[in-house]
């Protein structure tokens, strides 16, 4: 059982994708192995448990252009352990990687798709297959446009925490019907694997790109000031850091995992008269809701330009 699923343009978000799946499936491995193990002390029979099913990657094609960037990968890959070794990498063996793998992940640059899913024996290597793009600002409409009708298309915007497995995936919805059962099974599989994954309307993926997929970026610079100010008052550096990104998970995972409020959260650290409310009122000064706010806005609206061809 299991099927291939190749990475086609496995740059950043491919490898933090891959990377995670496979570290997936590795964990799942283990616990399989040594539940064998203690079953087959316990009772003297092995019995099999978690078999990969349908909807598991068992198989995997990592594409690129250049060599260079293959070689890099194929050392990624090899320091993953015995799962690694299930990744081919190839360059610019695009259309044999397709017509060898079940599923693929688009995930090359926006202004590249076009190029790539044109390439002699794409449309046919790609027809009957679900085809999964990660691209900021190219629509579902424009990639159908570019592959057989047969190709299921969909969405996901994914994020670079992927890779340590805990990423926020969300994936366009996808129509009701029963091979669209078997299609979410597949997502699920894939993105449940390595973080949080949700579904939504695909008018949203420009928004859930600036916040999400982009976010990464935008809670680095905070995290990075964060500690520059403790830095300004005294603390070394790399524990300024730890102490800093502590507390930011910390509080993330307040709200995400114990349903608090963030504002509710806030006031309870914020003391009358004490030096919350005076640090509160600084950041407040410096307009920073709105500049953060602002920040997503606009990059929601570029991301709305990403898929566009450039203008000249
Ligand atoms: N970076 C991020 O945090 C996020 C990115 N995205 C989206 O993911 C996509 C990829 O971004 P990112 O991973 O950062 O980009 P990268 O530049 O890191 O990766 C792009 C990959 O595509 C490969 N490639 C280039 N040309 C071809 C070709 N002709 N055939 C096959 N492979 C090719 C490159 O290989 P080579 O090195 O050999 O050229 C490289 O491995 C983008 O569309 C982006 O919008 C979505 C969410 C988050
Ligand atoms: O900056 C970008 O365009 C990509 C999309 C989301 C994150 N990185």
């Amino acid at each position: 059982m299991g099927y291939t699923l190749c990475v086609l343009g496995c740059g950043t978000m491919g490898i933090a994708v891959l990377s995670g799946v496979i570290d997936s499936l590795g964990a799942k491995q283990q616990i399989r192995s040594s539940l064998e193990k203690w079953e087959s002390h316990t009772s003297g029979t092995v019995t099999p448990v978690g078999t990969p099913d349908a909807s598991t990657p068992t198989r995997f094609i990592a594409c690129v252009s250049r060599e260079e960037s293959a070689k890099k990968l194929r050392t990624v890959f090899g320091n993953l352990g015995e799962l690694g070794e299930s990744v081919e990498v190839v360059a610019s063996q695009n259309v044999r990687a397709v017509r060898d793998a079940d599923v693929v992940l688009l995930c090359c640059k926006p202004q590249l798709a076009h190029a790539i899913l044109g390439e002699q024996g794409m449309k046919e290597a790609l027809a009957d297959k679900l085809l999964i793009s990660i691209l900021a600002g190219v629509t579902i409409s424009q990639i159908q446009g570019w592959v057989f009708p047969s190709t299921k298309v969909i969405r996901a915007m994914p994020n670079t925490p992927c890779k340590i497995r805990e990423g926020m995936t969300v994936v366009s919805t996808l129509p009701s019907s029963e091979s669209s059962d078997t299609d979410r099974a597949i997502i699920l599989k894939i993105f449940s694997s390595i973080g949080r994954c949700r579904f939504l309307e695909e008018k949203h993926f420009d928004a859930c790109t600036a916040l999400s997929g982009s976010g990464p970026a935008f809670a680095c610079i905070f995290l990075e000031a964060m500690a520059d100010g403790g830095v300004m008052m005294g603390l070394p550096r790399a524990e300024a850091l730890e102490l800093a990104a502590q507390t930011l998970q910390g509080a993330a995972r307040m709200v995400l995992g114990g349903g608090i409020h963030p504002a509710q959260l806030k006031d309870a650290v914020t003391t009358p008269g004490g030096c919350t409310i005076a640090g509160l009122l600084a950041l407040e000064d410096g307009r920073v809701r709105s500049t953060i706010a602002r920040g997503i806005q606009i990059a929601t609206e570029r991301a709305s330009e990403l898929g566009q061809p450039a203008k000249k």
